[in-house]
């Protein structure tokens, strides 16, 4: 990869007179200027996956800037690096390859000169007859009955992913129930242990690294909870199934190796869910479902290495989130799926942009003087409507938001979906026309309120508009459309990390706050007042034990 600060390129100074001459245009204006904005600003991935980002900020100009600044920056080249195996993740000397999980050319794919697609496969043939034998009732417990609930223990990319995408399509469930810890918060364990019965009990414990202290914690509170009621240490081999890359230490927890599905350093947290960390999301909707999955993303892969970047969806989006972080100074996104299936998926991209992208160091060492990721936030619609809409169409910040919603739901019922399809439309269209004054006082005269009465509220009944959204709209929540939306966001994030210069494959920022509640932990036991910190953390430190005397 290149590295090229993308303030010094031609695309850029070419935009920043651009962003002059076209910042008072509106989306209005823009909509009356091309009667073909529909069409010359959707995208599809296929018949049935549409990303429609006409209601947006842009012109043709903008968009072949952003092009520009694209090509300036190399992006063509990490596209190929981070496919091809090169090890582009340089501050931990690995190779970023989470689209090999889901490679289903099956061609071959070097690390170190070594074809990672043999292993890929044994993993996944290795997680296909676990399951098989799970889901089937084959595998039994220690009193000989089946497994009927399955825990994932993990946390941040070993968490996040596995829960998103098992509710996400609940509606293909198996006969297992799927449970979900992640906090160190003991109420998490306790509270999830109360429903479940050991005998009928699978753990998987989910960690990458198998030293994340929330994680090995939650593990341990499991298998003392296990061997309380089983008693025999032999009986964990039947209960306890270890998803990590760090075979010493997974059988240092007691859990057999035959247990453990593997995965690679080349596998980042929060791209994990492809790997052997989605085991929870194969045995939650079944493995031919984990493949759907697969094949899902692997077509949006396939159109974002090979689609030129005017017709490529995450590279467009990419592109004007980057025009609204730098250039309008928008800070937020939204993401606002109308599924309730989908309510963690907004929590899931919150790691995976924020974790990847939130930096302010460039690829050479150096301190940014321009903006990198944004803030992503958002929960479901219509929840969010009754909720922080307001802000969105008469607050003094503007957010760009991504409406994503299924065309045809997995609970047809009555005309619940034609309703909340009419708000995933009306929202887009409130936010990018507004409602004019005059409009307002029409509204009034209509119901023959008079001039006097209605006066003072107009204000207040005025949308400016001229808000951004992208509208992502599918068929149906499948399998293969969840993984294609999915892996749309995952490039997305990547290509605004080359074009920003920055490391996405990293995540460092979250080491300081480790390191110090590391040396934290033992002071809150021992006797003494503590003096070692700054006022502020001693006064706290020492109030809480005084709380605890
Ligand atoms: O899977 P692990 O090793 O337990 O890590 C869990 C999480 O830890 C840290 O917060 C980060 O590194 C995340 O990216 C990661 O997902």
């Amino acid at each position: 990869m290149k590295n090229i600060n993308p303030t010094k390129t031609a695309a850029w100074a070419a935009l920043n007179e651009h962003f002059k001459a076209i910042s008072n245009v509106t989306i209005a204006d823009h909509f009356k200027a091309d009667s073909n904005r529909f069409n010359n600003f959707s995208l599809k991935l296929n018949p049935d996956f549409l990303v429609d980002f006409s209601k947006n900020r842009i012109n043709q100009e903008t968009l072949n800037l952003l092009i520009n600044l694209a090509k300036e920056t190399d992006l063509s080249g990490a596209i190929e690096s981070m496919f091809s195996g090169e090890k582009i993740n340089v501050t931990e000397n690995r190779a970023v390859l989470h689209t090999a999980l889901r490679n289903k050319s099956n061609k071959p794919v070097l690390v170190d000169g070594k074809d990672v697609m043999p292993e890929v496969n044994a993993v996944l043939e290795k997680m296909k007859a676990f399951c098989a034998k799970i889901i089937s009732g084959e595998w039994k417990g220690y009193t000989g009955k089946e497994i009927t609930d399955v825990v994932n223990i993990g946390i941040g990319g070993s968490d996040l992913g596995p829960c998103m995408i098992s509710e996400a399509l609940a509606a293909y469930r198996t006969r297992l129930t799927p449970h979900f810890v992640s906090n160190v918060d003991g109420t998490h364990i306790a509270e999830t242990l109360k429903k479940l019965n050991p005998e009928t009990t699978l753990f998987l414990i989910a960690s990458k690294t198998f030293t994340t202290q929330e994680t090995m914690t939650n593990a341990h509170t499991a298998r003392d909870w296990f061997l309380k009621h089983a008693g025999d240490k032999a009986h964990v081999a039947k209960h306890f199934a270890a998803l990590s890359t760090n075979a010493k230490a997974v059988s240092e927890f007691g859990i057999d190796t035959a247990n453990m599905f593997e995965f690679w350093d080349w596998v980042g947290g929060r791209y994990s869910s492809w790997s052997a960390i989605g085991l929870s999301i194969a045995l939650a909707v079944g493995f031919d479902n984990f493949e759907k999955l697969l094949a899902g993303a692997y077509e949006m892969d396939c159109h974002f290495r090979n689609t030129e970047f005017s017709k490529n969806i995450p590279v467009i989006l990419a592109l004007i989130g980057i025009w609204y972080n730098n250039f309008y100074k928008f800070e937020s996104e939204a993401i606002l799926p109308y599924d309730q299936y989908m309510y963690r998926f907004p929590a899931y991209f919150q790691q995976g942009n924020m974790e990847s992208n939130g930096k302010y160091i460039d690829r050479d060492g150096n301190k940014v003087d321009y903006q990198t990721g944004p803030i992503i936030w958002g929960e479901p619609g219509t929840n969010g409507q009754h909720a922080f809409y307001q802000l969105i169409h008469q607050g003094t910040k503007v957010i760009p938001c991504d409406f994503i919603a299924p065309a045809i739901s997995h609970n047809p019922i009555g005309d619940h979906h034609a309703k909340l399809l009419s708000n995933f439309f009306a929202q887009t269209e409130a936010l990018a026309f507004g409602k004019s004054k005059e409009t307002v006082i029409a509204e009034f005269e209509a119901k023959g309120i008079s001039k006097e009465n209605y006066e003072k509220l107009v204000p207040f009944k005025v949308f400016e508009g001229n808000r951004p959204t992208n509208s992502i709209l599918v068929k149906k929540i499948t399998p293969e459309t969840l993984g294609a939306l999915i892996a749309m966001y995952e490039h997305k994030i990547f290509t605004q990390g080359v074009i920003m210069n920055i490391f996405s494959f990293d995540q460092w920022g979250v080491e300081l706050g480790k390191q110090l509640a590391g040396k934290i932990l033992p002071e809150l036991s021992c006797q003494d007042k503590v003096t070692a910190h700054d006022a502020s953390t001693n006064g706290l430190i020492n109030f809480f034990k005084e709380l605890n005397k």
